[in-house]
C-alpha cells in the first residue's frame, strides 16, 4: 500500500499556501509538524480529497484518488480540526448515525460501533449526551467516528487540541494501538504529540515541506549546537535576545539554559544531545514558542 502526494499546490486569492509538496508514504505513523498557519490542514484536506489542489495530484496505490473517488473515501478515516458531534445525541447514537452516512450495513454498523467505543474506552459513558463529555472524550469519540470503515489511511488533523496531559497520553497510546497496517498522519504543532508514536516526521513550514525522516535522523541537523548552561539570572535577558533559548529551569539561585546556537554561548556551556523540540524550535522560533 502507498500514498502519493505529488507536486501539490494550492493557492488562495493567489497566495500560494502549499508550495510544491512530494512525498511517498507506506504504512506507518507520520506526524505533521509545523507552526499554526503553515498548511498542515490544507494538505490534510488535499490528501482526503476534500480541497482540490490547484496542480499535483494524491495517489493511492498508484491511481490518483479522483479517479475512483467513491473506493478512496471507502478506505479513509477522517478527523477534521473543527469536527461537528451534535451534543444532543449520546455517543452510541452518534456512532450509529455515522455508520448510517458512511453506508456501513444496519446489522454489522452496531456491532462495529459498540466494539469501537470499548477500543477508545468510552464503553461506561455511551449513552449519556455528548454535550456532557470532556474535551478528551470528544476527541476520542472523533477517532472512533473515524475508524467505523476500519480505514487504511487515517487522518486526524490536531487531534489533541484541548486535551490535557493525562488525556494526551491516553490518546498516544490509543494512536498506537490502532496503528498496525494503516497509514497514520497525525498533524500538530505540539511535538511532545508525535515524538514518541511516528515512525517518521513532516516538516512543513510556510507551506513548503522542509524536512521529513525519523526523529533520531532529523535531529543530527543541530548536533553539537545544543547547549546547557548554569548562569545568574541577570544574564537571562541578554543571552535570550542573543541565542535560541530552547528551555530554563531554576537551579538554587540560578537559571540552567538550554541554548542552541553554533557557537558555545557561555564558558561553562556544555554540549548537550539534540531533542526534537530544539530542532522545531530552530525551525519555527520567529512563528511561535513551544507549547
Ligand atoms: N478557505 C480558505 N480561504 C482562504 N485562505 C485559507 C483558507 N483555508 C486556509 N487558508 C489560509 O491558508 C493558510 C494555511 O492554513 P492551514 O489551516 O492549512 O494551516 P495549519 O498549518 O493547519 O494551521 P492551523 O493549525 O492554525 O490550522 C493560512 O494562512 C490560512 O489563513
Amino acid at each position: 500500500m502507498n500514498l502519493e502526494i505529488k507536486n501539490i499546490e494550492k493557492k488562495y486569492d493567489n497566495t500560494s499556501i502549499l508550495n510544491d509538496i512530494s512525498f511517498t508514504l507506506q504504512p506507518g505513523i507520520y506526524g505533521l509538524l509545523g507552526a499554526n498557519g503553515a498548511g498542515k490542514s490544507t494538505l490534510l484536506r488535499i490528501i482526503c480529497g476534500v480541497t482540490r489542489a490547484n496542480k499535483g495530484t494524491v495517489n493511492y496505490n498508484n491511481t490518483d484518488i479522483f479517479e475512483r473517488f467513491e473506493n478512496y473515501r471507502s478506505i479513509l478515516g477522517f478527523l477534521p480540526q473543527e469536527f461537528k458531534y451534535y451534543p444532543e445525541l449520546t455517543g452510541l447514537k452518534f456512532m450509529m448515525y455515522i455508520a448510517a452516512l458512511k453506508g456501513v450495513d444496519k446489522k454489522s454498523a452496531r456491532e462495529r460501533c459498540e466494539e469501537l467505543l470499548k477500543i477508545v474506552g468510552l464503553n461506561d459513558v455511551k449513552n449519556k449526551k455528548i454535550r456532557k463529555y470532556s474535551g478528551g472524550m470528544k476527541q476520542r469519540l472523533g477517532i472512533a467516528q473515524a475508524m467505523i470503515n476500519d480505514p487504511k489511511i487515517l487522518i486526524l488533523d490536531e487531534p489533541t487540541v484541548g486535551l490535557d496531559p493525562k488525556e494526551r497520553i491516553k490518546f498516544r497510546n490509543l494512536i498506537g494501538s490502532l496503528s498496525n497496517e494503516k497509514i497514520v498522519i497525525l498533524s500538530t504543532h505540539i511535538v511532545s504529540d508525535v515524538a514518541y508514536i511516528a515512525d517518521e516526521i513532516l516538516i512543513i513550514k510556510k507551506g513548503c515541506l522542509i524536512n521529513r525522516g525519523i526523529a533520531t535522523e532529523l535531529v543530527k541537523e543541530i548536533e553539537g549546537q545544543v547547549w546547557e548552561c548554569s548562569i545568574p539570572q541577570k544574564m537571562v535577558a541578554e543571552l535570550s535576545t542573543k541565542y535560541i533559548v530552547s528551555n530554563q529551569k531554576h537551579e538554587d539561585d540560578r537559571l540552567i539554559l538550554r541554548v542552541i546556537s553554533k557557537n558555545r554561548p557561555e564558558e561553562n556551556a556544555i554540549q548537550v544531545e539534540p531533542t526534537l523540540e530544539d530542532l522545531y524550535l530552530y525551525y519555527f522560533r520567529e512563528e511561535e514558542t513551544v507549547a
